[in-house]
């Protein structure tokens, strides 16, 4: 009988192990690391020289795209004056409700690619940001051929104001040419950093007027739950450098009685329109509340209000109320620069 040769023992220092581990090693740090926040990756890059490099490769690829590939176009961070390569926020592309405690989200790694085997694809903000608010109603058009901007089919008796586009409540499909804020951002753009401003949406090419740039993305918030946030963001405010993005839009009716309010807050989850800062002259965007079929609650859009040239700043006028009397202490100095400058930001009375 012919014996068996016991099996070969493995040393654990085989240059195969040793390779094996390595792999796994990487494969792990790039699926955990770039879910990572930027204390988070902080702590990390401290504990050893391979996660120190990952995490500065992870920091270098979140500086490319703020939008982590959830628009048509990728629009980077470009600071000259300080050492912060990006902004860290929770992206969407689209209004969603609001979230408690913000999601996780993806970012940073080579293999961006939504779907990915390393990114996987699920139906929500914390992963693809696919998660839009659209609280249905009934109306909607049997039109095959809309207007851009206006379907006939689509006015609100009253609300004559807020523009109208198709939706999900519509016989139009996607390629209805009345849907022209619903395809995502398709103008280039880029975010840049100001000593004064800190970061600021830019014109990376020629926008021509009448254009839509974005729409004011963000968490929709009760107004009891905007009032309690502006006063964490004011103390926060106050005790650091911190810029906020709670947005309250009132639309009136032609009596002047505010008929609706609508807070959006992209401080923690939004898109680049977060980037927006204030001139007081009025800037270059217009700003129109759009109404699509299928959708309980209008969106704020901006647009061109004039030809815009690549490496101009965007900008539109954030109100016209000052802070007085005894809010004094929590102006904020505006640096607009336009000859019309009031000296201060507008503020928000939530
Ligand atoms: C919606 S954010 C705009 C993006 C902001 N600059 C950032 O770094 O994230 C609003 C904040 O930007 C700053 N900001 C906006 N417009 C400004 C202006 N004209 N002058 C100075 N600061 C401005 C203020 O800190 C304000 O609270």
């Amino acid at each position: 009988m012919q014996r068996e040769s016991p099996p070969k023992k493995r040393c654990l220092g085989e240059a195969s192990d040793i390779i094996l581990a390595t792999k796994l090693f990487f494969r792990c740090a790039n699926l955990i690391i770039p879910w990572l926040n930027p204390q988070e990756l902080a702590v990390v890059a401290q504990t050893c020289k391979t996660l120190s490099l990952i995490s500065k490769s992870i920091t270098f690829h979140r500086s490319l795209d703020a939008a982590r590939s959830l628009e048509n176009l990728s629009i980077p961070f470009h600071n000259s004056i300080d050492s912060q390569r990006y902004a860290y926020f929770i992206y969407t592309p689209f209004q969603i409700p609001a979230s408690s405690p913000p999601p996780r989200q993806w970012w940073g790694a080579a293999a961006n690619e939504c779907g990915s085997e390393s990114r996987p694809c699920f139906d929500s903000v914390s992963e693809c940001g696919r998660f839009g608010v659209s609280l249905v109603d009934e109306s909607g058009c049997e039109c095959e051929r809309c207007e851009v901007g206006y379907c006939k089919c689509l006015a609100f008796v009253g609300m004559e104001e807020i523009g109208n586009e198709c939706g999900s409540g519509c016989g139009c499909g996607s390629d209805c040419s009345n849907r022209v804020t619903q395809k995502g951002i398709s103008v280039s753009l880029k975010i840049v950093r100001d000593e004064k401003k800190g970061w600021c949406l830019y014109a990376d090419q020629l926008i021509k007027q009448g254009q839509f740039i974005c729409e004011y993305a963000g968490e929709l918030l009760t107004t009891d739950e905007a009032r309690r946030r502006q006063n964490i963001y004011d103390k926060l405010r106050s005790t650091q450098s911190f810029a906020s993005a709670l947005l309250v839009i009132r639309e009136h009716l032609p009596s002047g009685q505010a008929c609706l309010r609508i807070n959006i807050d992209a401080t923690r989850i939004g898109n680049v329109s977060r980037f927006i800062n204030h001139s007081c002259d009025g800037g270059n965007l217009s700003t129109v509340l759009l109404r699509s079929s299928g959708a309980l609650l209008p969106r704020l859009c901006f647009f061109a209000a004039r030809d815009i040239i690549a490496e101009e700043e965007l900008s539109f006028s954030y109100g016209d109320v000052r802070v007085t009397g005894e809010n004094r202490d929590n102006k904020l100095n505006c640096c607009c620069g336009s000859s019309y400058c009031f000296g201060t930001l507008p503020c928000e009375n939530t």
